[in-house]
């Protein structure tokens, strides 16, 4: 399905899942912003991509999604250059358990800043045409995983925000669907050096490696495959997507209301 006239924004764009994500879209007609910390590599990868998909489809913006600031304006500059946003892909996101706080400030309170500022072009209410929001979620936002508590908590508050969200943009008219895509193990930089991202908890990692073997690794491109599914797909809305090596997975949540049916 062609996203010719739409536009994407992805953070964390400039390396692993964001990246891979950033490629399907412009191989799909999009226009996409790519949000990063990461400025050398964000401008050096916005020319390459530039030359292979047409450099007015291509926004490279330095961006720290902790920061209010900078993430507001690059959402501006992205109106500015594309005219409007459609697509949301709030990805950025850290490993490392001694920095726990900055973990929760990037993975947590990043993906809220990103939804709301997100809303504020999107929103039908507010003068926006909808669109779709999708936020990364993990593995570990579905179930605990000992060596990174805090991690782990990221990914849950990040899988409930959504869902969250979805219904209250059903129930107040955004015109905004809302999805998680929660991948297992993808080889990524992330999934690097992992001893010293787990902090206090690295006793943890050679039982974090034997996981890893039981459940295997996937690509980045896997994962953006699964998220231009919920991009697409317009029925998709509130949903948690779980990606693995033995493939895609809609997750069934509990009906905490009537829990018998
Ligand atoms: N790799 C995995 O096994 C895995 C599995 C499930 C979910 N995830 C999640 O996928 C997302 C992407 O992770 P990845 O594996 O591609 O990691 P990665 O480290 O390869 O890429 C992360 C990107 O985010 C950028 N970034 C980091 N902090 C930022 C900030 N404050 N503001 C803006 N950009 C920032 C980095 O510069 C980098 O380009 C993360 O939310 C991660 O938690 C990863
Ligand atoms: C150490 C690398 C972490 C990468 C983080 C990334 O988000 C990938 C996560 C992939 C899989 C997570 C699986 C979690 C499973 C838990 O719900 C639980 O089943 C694990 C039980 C064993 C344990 O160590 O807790």
């Amino acid at each position: 399905m062609s996203l010719r006239g739409q536009t994407a924004v992805v953070t964390g764009a400039v390396m692993g899942i964001g990246r891979a994500m950033v490629e399907i879209l412009l191989q799909n007609d999009a226009k996409v912003a790519l949000l990063d910390v990461n400025k050398s590599g964000g401008e050096s990868l916005t020319e390459a991509l530039g030359k292979q998909y047409g450099s007015q489809n291509v926004l490279f913006l330095d961006c720290d999604v902790e920061s209010e600031e900078q993430f507001k304006a690059a959402f501006k500059r992205a109106v500015d250059a594309f005219g409007q946003i459609d697509i949301v892909f709030n990805n950025a996101g850290i490993l490392n358990e001694a920095t726990w706080e900055k973990t929760v400030s990037i993975n947590l309170l990043g993906v809220i800043r990103g939804t709301y500022l997100a809303l504020e072009h999107m929103n039908k209410t507010h003068g926006g045409r909808g669109g779709v929001i999708i936020n990364t979620g993990s593995m570990a936002g579905l179930g605990p995983f000992s060596c990174c508590p805090v991690y782990t908590a990221t990914k849950h508050g990040v899988v409930s925000f959504t869902r969250a969200m979805a219904s209250a943009s059903t129930v107040s008219g955004y015109g905004v669907r809302f999805n998680a895509v929660c991948p297992g193990f993808v080889q990524t930089d992330l999934f690097s050096n992992i001893p010293i991202r787990l902090g206090q908890y690295s006793h943890m990692a050679d039982a974090t490696a034997q996981l890893v073997k039981k459940m295997g690794v996937i690509t980045p491109s896997q994962v953006a495959e699964a998220v231009l599914e919920m991009v697409t797909d317009e029925t998709k809305n509130g949903e948690a997507l779980m990606v693995m090596p033995k493939g895609k997975e809609y997750i069934t949540f509990p009906n905490l209301i009537s829990p018998n049916k």
